[in-house]
């Protein structure tokens, strides 16, 4: 198998001592749980977003690689802790720390304690695209269809 390894700077030294190292849940979890680098307990109303530090400082340099940060399903399905910017991408040749843009969509209040385990980093493949400016583009026998396009059931 090709695992990729990147090395992760581990900035807060509450990580190894108050908590665990980040890291992967299951032998097979491609995300790497991020925790809430906190030095209170942070309340946020609904609609709040907050950006939280991760502890930890990335530099990709694979012009290969990228990583997101993606919410965690449970805290996203039942408390309505998700990402104030949708998902956060981490360029290859973004060199600092590693923040988390936490949102409360939901109509309640939530407390994010120090350590909390908060979203997930994934490293992924890069591929880029090469543009090439065309007169006409045939389409498929699928053609232009999309947005619901074939219905819902
Ligand atoms: O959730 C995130 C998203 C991004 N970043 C870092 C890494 C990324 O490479 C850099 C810039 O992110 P992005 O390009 O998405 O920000 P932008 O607002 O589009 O542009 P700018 O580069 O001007 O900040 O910020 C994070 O730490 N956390």
């Amino acid at each position: 198998m090709n695992t990729h390894r990147l090395q992760v700077r581990v900035l807060d030294s509450r990580f190894g001592t108050e908590w665990p190292l980040p890291a992967y849940a299951t032998a097979h979890s491609a995300g790497l749980d991020l925790r809430a680098a906190l030095t209170e307990p942070l309340q946020l109303g609904p609609g709040e977003t907050a950006l939280v530090p991760s502890g930890l400082a990335i530099h990709i340099a694979d012009p290969g690689l990228c990583a997101v940060i993606l919410p965690r399903s449970g805290l996203g399905h039942r408390h309505g802790i998700v990402l104030g910017n949708g998902t956060g991408l981490i360029d290859a040749d973004y060199q600092g720390p590693l923040m988390i843009s936490l949102w409360n969509r939901s109509d309640s209040r939530f407390a994010i304690m120090p350590g909390d385990r908060v979203a997930q980093l994934v490293l992924l493949p890069v591929v880029r695209a090469v543009l090439q400016v065309v007169d006409t583009f045939e389409t498929s026998a699928r053609g232009e269809g999309g947005f619901g396009h074939t219905g819902v059931r």
